[in-house]
């Protein structure tokens, strides 16, 4: 792939590897390119995989749709792909859609009166979806029925409609939006975690052999450390990596590490808004505690992707914890930072 066909090498490189949403075209088809068609393929998580096995190989036996399954976590750990596996693995047709697309009851009454008996329907964000969509959702998962409102006022009646049996599959990363009757729905929730390091270096070997690029261990390990323990964060680097090693004729460690220098992404893998998030709380708020609406307007960023994005990682690696006060820093951050607290006692409190 030349740099012309490929427009993610020309954006500002904050959003090119640390938006964990694809922009491009060239980034969905480099995506798709990796995505493990199997769960003997996917790599990790390997509870996730244990219970989705015995669900689809239970419906199998009965001859019947598999349950409703919500997937729940952080951006870039396999929601999509286990979506596409499920619907693979089962042998069931896959519709996509997505929460913020479905914003009246009657794009969901369209969507899920078209879907063809056994088929799954996949729908990203859904707690993003509008609430009257939502109502809807709860009898059409349960009773495989909808009833369609026709009129206004004293004149409305309401329509029942049989639906052909269909497998919701629901993808959130805010699983704590999702109001309970709609969770209570789903047979089984499955929880994505972080990736360890090492499953992280399998998913490069594996895109890297896809890719047919050549990657030592020091290097791979060196990407898997910085990759926020997220596959699709890995991927990118990979790729950032393999520009600069075609570029400047260079390779393993070294390119690895100028390349992700290059790219802001330090050596626990923070990029600019991690640390920028980070850096506010120290410098402005003394470590915290700081509500998350104020530390979004702090950084410009929106509080959906500091809370679903930036925090669960930096929680993770114990930059950060959650109080019911706010955010605070731990002194990890501030080492890690490399900032000095004041000791004016203008703040004062400890960690
Ligand atoms: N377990 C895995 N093994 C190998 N590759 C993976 C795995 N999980 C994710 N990936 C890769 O990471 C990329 C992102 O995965 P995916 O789109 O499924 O994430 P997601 O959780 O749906 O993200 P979002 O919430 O942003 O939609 C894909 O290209 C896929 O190839």
């Amino acid at each position: 792939m030349t740099a012309a066909e490929d427009p993610a090498t020309a954006e500002d490189p904050m959003t090119a590897v640390v938006r964990p949403t694809p922009e491009s075209d060239a980034e969905l088809a480099f995506e798709g390119a990796l995505r493990p068609k199997t769960l003997a393929e996917f790599v990790g998580q390997a509870k996730v995989r244990a219970q989705l096995q015995l669900l689809l190989d239970a419906a199998r036996l009965q001859n019947r749709t598999p349950d409703h399954i919500l997937l729940a976590g952080p951006p870039g750990l396999g929601k999509t792909t286990l979506a596409m596996i499920v619907a693979e693995e089962s042998g069931r047709p896959l519709r996509i859609s997505s929460g913020p697309a479905i914003q009246h009851a009657g794009d969901l009454a369209a969507l899920l009166s078209s879907l063809v008996p056994g088929e799954i329907l996949f729908i990203d964000e859904i707690h993003r979806m509008a609430r009257s969509a939502e109502e809807m959702l709860y009898l059409a998962m349960e009773d495989f029925r909808i009833d369609i409102m026709v009129g206004k006022g004293a004149g409305a009646t309401s329509i029942p409609l049989d639906l052909a049996p269909f497998t919701l599959i629901g993808a959130t990363t805010r699983s704590g939006l999702l109001p309970n009757p709609l969770r209570d729905r789903f047979g089984f929730t499955a929880h994505l975690e972080f990736y360890e390091a090492e499953e992280l270096e399998r998913v490069l070997d594996r895109a890297a052999g896809l890719l047919a690029l050549e990657i030592d261990s020091a290097a791979r390990q060196e990407i898997a450390g910085r990759s926020r323990g997220t596959p699709r964060i890995a991927n990118r680097l990979l790729r950032r990596v393999r520009d600069y090693a075609l570029v400047h004729e260079s390779d393993g460690l070294e390119a690895v590490q100028a390349a992700l220098a290059l790219y802001d992404v330090d050596e626990l893998g923070l990029d600019r808004l991690d640390r920028a998030v980070l850096s506010v709380m120290l410098t402005r708020f003394d470590g915290g505690p700081v509500g998350l609406n104020t530390l979004a307007v702090s950084v410009g960023e929106e509080a959906e992707t500091i809370e679903s994005v930036v925090e669960p990682f930096l929680v993770r690696i114990g930059l950060l914890t959650r109080t019911p006060r706010g955010r605070v820093a731990t002194g990890e951050a501030w080492r890690h930072l490399r900032i000095d607290r004041r000791t004016d006692g203008l703040f004062g409190h400890d960690l």
